[in-house]
């Protein structure tokens, strides 16, 4: 009887391994079958990869170097947030085309959050679609060929004011940077609102504050639950302080404009800006809530002023920095504007711009080195989907390395030199067909403002070229000039340009209109 119950129990043990092998071996390969995560770095508890993203480099140029080691598509868990870093074409093409509709979401970031006065907020309420609504008219608005071509008298106007103005700076030395910086704020705000920003050292702050938000991968974004971690860092509360001191200028603005919108007294033929229009399309509402429109109004102002002002500065900071490091480039775009502008007989005129064939490759050249967002700008799955072979789970946070995909080897030669030839007869473009170069981004939310930015970027360097011959100080050697880049709200110079301009005069004709 003992002997039976031991060969029974022995039996049982046997049937139950094999039971359990098979279970285990089961549970072990269906990971690989029906949810393979793209690669990446291993991980540490709670922290995931954080540790690997910290480090002197900047964030994309980070994440190129961990591309390089893992693959064009990586999976990263920074904290709590899964993250998956697209760095080719192809795999950007999956994103931004196959997939578009699936991609077509931003996260819920802080930066963003702040940004627009708690997006999802908005969102959530009933005035979501409203506000949606508001915004997408108010862009398409601002941003179409007609109000671009209407708003050319502010930049002429601006333009010539700079020009004016580094002309008394004839011979000494010049932050040109903070003069650019300086000029697209101005056209942007003017086109925007009217007037120039009150008060642009309180808008400046701001900037300086949200955007390493919108760019960077701050620690307490990592743990969005973890409201401790908010509590202690502090950055919410700093940048909503700033973002406060920018509510009294824009609840001015909107003051300005709102009594002649309700008593319709502007007048006929004048001309309306952003906030004129998006206070038109809120009074055609019959449930028209005065605080919740503000609020709306006042974060597409904000989103599209640093969206428009930042990014354009940041190109045309660049463009001047590497044709002053490449004198032979600079050379043969000052020949080209001063021959069109010789024929035209004026000075600050953007009529003529389109014949300036060579700036427009500069001008592309320098979106592939230096695109003012590099890393685009963050997007989240809606739902689970495949890229390259790879699932990539619901709700993961998916960047776009456009910056290491512009100077990827596979796909540009001499990729790291500035070679606006290279764009000669290319039918390569930035309007988000091409995958290997995007600085735009590509699809449903690929940058509407494309058409506004280069206006303003085309006539400011056309003319900083046309006015001024350009040299460093201090003996500086050309080929020595600091390239460095940091990232805030836009890519750009990490030290200021400081050069020296000595103003073209073989034209005598009086500066401005
Ligand atoms: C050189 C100048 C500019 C560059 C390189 C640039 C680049 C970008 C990029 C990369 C994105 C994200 C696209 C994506 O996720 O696929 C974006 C979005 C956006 N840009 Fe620009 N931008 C520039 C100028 C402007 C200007 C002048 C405006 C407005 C006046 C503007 C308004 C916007 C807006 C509103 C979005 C968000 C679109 C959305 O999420 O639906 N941008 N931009």
């Amino acid at each position: 009887m003992e002997l039976q119950f031991s060969a029974f129990l022995v039996f049982f043990i046997l049937l139950l391994s094999i039971f359990l092998g098979i279970r285990v071996l089961k549970i072990l390969k269906k990971p690989s079958k029906t949810y393979l995560l793209p690669p990446g770095p291993p991980r540490l508890p709670l922290i995931g990869n954080l540790h690997q993203i910290a480090g002197s480099l900047l964030p994309y140029q980070r994440l190129r170097q961990l591309s390089g080691e893992h693959g064009p598509v990586m999976h990263l868990q920074l904290g709590e947030v899964c993250m998956v870093i697209i760095s080719s074409a192809d795999a950007a093409k999956e994103v931004l085309k196959t997939h578009d509709i699936i991609f077509a979401s931003r996260p819920d970031i802080l930066g963003t959050s702040i940004i627009t006065y708690g997006f999802i907020d908005i969102v959530e309420t009933p005035y979501g679609k409203y506000w949606q609504r508001l915004r997408r008219l108010g862009l398409m608005e601002l941003l179409s060929p007609k109000r671009i071509q209407s708003s050319r008298p502010i930049r002429e106007q601006e333009v010539s004011a700079l020009i004016q103005n580094i002309t008394h700076e004839d011979g000494s030395v010049t932050n040109l940077s903070e003069k650019i910086f300086s000029l697209t704020k101005g056209i942007v705000a003017r086109i925007m609102f009217g007037n120039k920003v009150e008060d642009e050292v309180a808008f400046t702050s701001f900037i300086e504050e949200a955007g390493p938000l919108l760019n960077d991968f701050p620690l307490d974004d990592m743990f969005p639950s973890n409201t401790l971690l908010h509590m202690i860092s502090g950055r919410r509360r700093k940048t909503e302080n700033h973002r406060h001191a920018c509510d009294k200028i824009l609840d001015r603005i909107i003051a300005d404009h709102v009594p002649w919108k309700a008593d319709k007294s502007k007048g006929e033929g004048a001309q309306e800006d952003l906030v004129d229009v998006l206070l038109g399309v809120a009074l055609q509402d019959a449930n028209f809530d005065v605080s919740m429109i503000t609020k709306a109004i006042k974060g597409v102002i904000l989103e599209t002023f640093i969206a428009a002002s930042e990014t354009s500065a940041s190109v045309i900071d660049w463009a001047m920095s590497e044709m002053i490091k490449n004198p032979g480039i600079m050379q043969e775009a000052q020949a080209e504007v001063r021959h069109v502008f010789e024929e035209k007989g004026t000075l600050v005129d953007e009529s003529c711009i389109h014949k300036l064939m060579f700036l427009k490759l500069i001008i592309k050249e320098t979106l592939r080195l230096y695109p003012p967002g590099p890393l685009l700008l963050p997007r989240e799955s809606i739902e689970r989907c495949q890229i390259n072979g790879y699932e990539i789970p619901a709700k993961c946070r998916t960047i776009i390395n456009a910056w290491a995909i512009g100077r990827d080897p596979m796909y540009w030669r001499d990729a790291d030199s500035f070679i606006p030839k290279r764009f000669h007869d290319c039918p390569i473009d930035y309007k988000g067909n091409n995958f290997e170069y995007i600085p735009f981004g590509s699809g449903r939310k690929m940058c509407p403002g494309i058409l506004f930015a280069m206006a303003n970027i085309e006539l400011s360097l056309a003319m900083l070229l046309y006015h001024f011959d350009w040299s460093l100080p201090d003996g500086l050697k050309h080929q020595d000039l600091d390239m460095t880049e940091t990232c805030s709200a836009s890519l750009r110079r990490k030290k200021n340009l400081y050069v020296i301009p000595t103003p073209f005069r073989r034209d005598k004709m009086p500066l401005g209109l």
